[in-house]
């Protein structure tokens, strides 16, 4: 079977990397050890040693003080300058992958960094292009009790599922500190989803309780999640005691059959599509170069608007292509992106 990647997405404090900590040596045990990337450029300390980290081709403290950038943007940064060395990694990730049993792949707790920005997109698209890849959702069980906050994480993984439009696995984490039947029981009955909102509802002094609005609201979004709820595989876990890593690896086998058969069609055709955007757009922009230079031999443009929109069109282009020469190119990289940086490093020791 071909082997899959794993991206665990999850809010901070989730436990996405003792989960990653807990698979890796799950899988070492097995002798079927994993490939592992990280790709959270803040965070400090790595439990366990990732193939490919991103933080050994950008420097996230260097890209804040640079770029005058506070933590989440500095994420974003990071990531975006990461995402244009996108091809190498892809090139060492496709390679590794033949002989390992997995690729798992860390995030940032702050998940609309990486979900919402278009580094988390070209990353993801790549990768889905090159291998199965499935999306664990990693929640922090013990902390999503009330049916409120259990309703928002779970609209917030409708939302992932929507964005990056690949398969998903909600990972009830931590269930050594409280047991997950709950939430199974809201996933599977919709009327005891309905009684514990009633009940919410109904004491007054729970300040989770809402007003008669937000719980007519809140009653039609479960009905949008009794939805979601169908296509999902949902599995509870404990990274600290291991418990549940079996049903997860199951859980990714089915997802992969999944990925073949139901969205690997709809991914190539997506990137199709965006690549065809991009390629007229070139065009586009092709075509007013030429009017422009066209315009040039002539006296002068016609009217104001037509002067702006040239020298501001040109400005942009500008732009671009000092981007490119700043960070593709690895011109002025340096402190911030590691510019040895090269296809067939062998990433075991030169990004690890
Ligand atoms: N009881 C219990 N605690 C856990 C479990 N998994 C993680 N934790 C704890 O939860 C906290 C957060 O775990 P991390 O693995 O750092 O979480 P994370 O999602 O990677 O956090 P960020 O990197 O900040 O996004 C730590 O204190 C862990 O020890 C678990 O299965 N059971």
């Amino acid at each position: 079977m071909t082997t899959p990647a794993v991206v665990c997405i999850g809010m901070a404090g989730s436990g996405k990397t003792t989960f990653m900590q807990r698979l890796n040596s799950h899988l070492h045990a097995r002798d079927t050890p994993p490939y592992i990337l990280n790709l959270d450029p803040a965070v400090l300390n790595v439990p366990f040693s990732a193939n490919i980290d991103i933080r050994d081709s950008v420097n996230y403290k260097e890209v804040m003080k640079q770029y005058n950038l506070g933590p989440n943007g500095a994420i974003i940064t990071s990531l975006n300058l990461f995402a244009t060395k996108i091809d190498q990694v892809l090139g060492i990730v496709e390679q590794r992958a033949k002989s390992v049993s997995h690729v798992l792949i860390d995030t940032p707790g702050q998940i609309e960094c990486f979900v919402w920005s278009a580094s988390g997109t070209i990353l993801l698209d790549a990768l889905a292009s090159a291998i199965p890849t499935v999306i664990a959702y990693i929640v922090d069980t013990p902390r999503t009790t009330s049916p409120a906050t259990f309703m928002s994480n779970m609209l917030y993984a409708c939302s992932i599922l929507y964005k990056t439009k690949l398969p998903l696995i909600i990972v009830f984490n931590k269930t050594d500190a409280a047991d997950a039947s709950f939430a199974t029981e809201w996933m599977t009955d919709f009327e005891s989803f309905q009684a514990a909102l009633k009940d919410l509802d109904d004491d007054e002094n729970n300040p989770e309780g809402g007003s008669g609005y937000m719980n007519s609201l809140m009653n039609s979004m479960s009905l949008v999640l009794e939805e979601f709820y169908r296509h999902l595989d949902v599995v509870s876990v404990s990274a600290y005691t291991g418990a549940g890593i079996d049903d997860f690896l199951e859980a990714v086998d089915r997802k992969v059959e999944e990925f073949n058969t139901d969205y690997k069609a709809e991914m190539e055709r997506m990137i199709r599509e965006r690549q065809k955007e991009k390629e007229a757009e070139r065009q586009r922009s092709l075509n007013r170069l030429m009017k422009d230079m066209g315009l040039k031999d002539q006296a002068k443009p016609k009217t104001k608007n037509d002067q702006a929109q040239t020298i501001s069109d040109a400005e942009e282009e500008d732009d671009e292509d000092e981007f490119a020469d700043r960070f593709v190119n690895g011109e002025d990289a340096e402190g911030i992106l590691d510019p040895d940086y090269e296809e067939g490093d062998d990433s075991d020791e030169a990004m690890s």
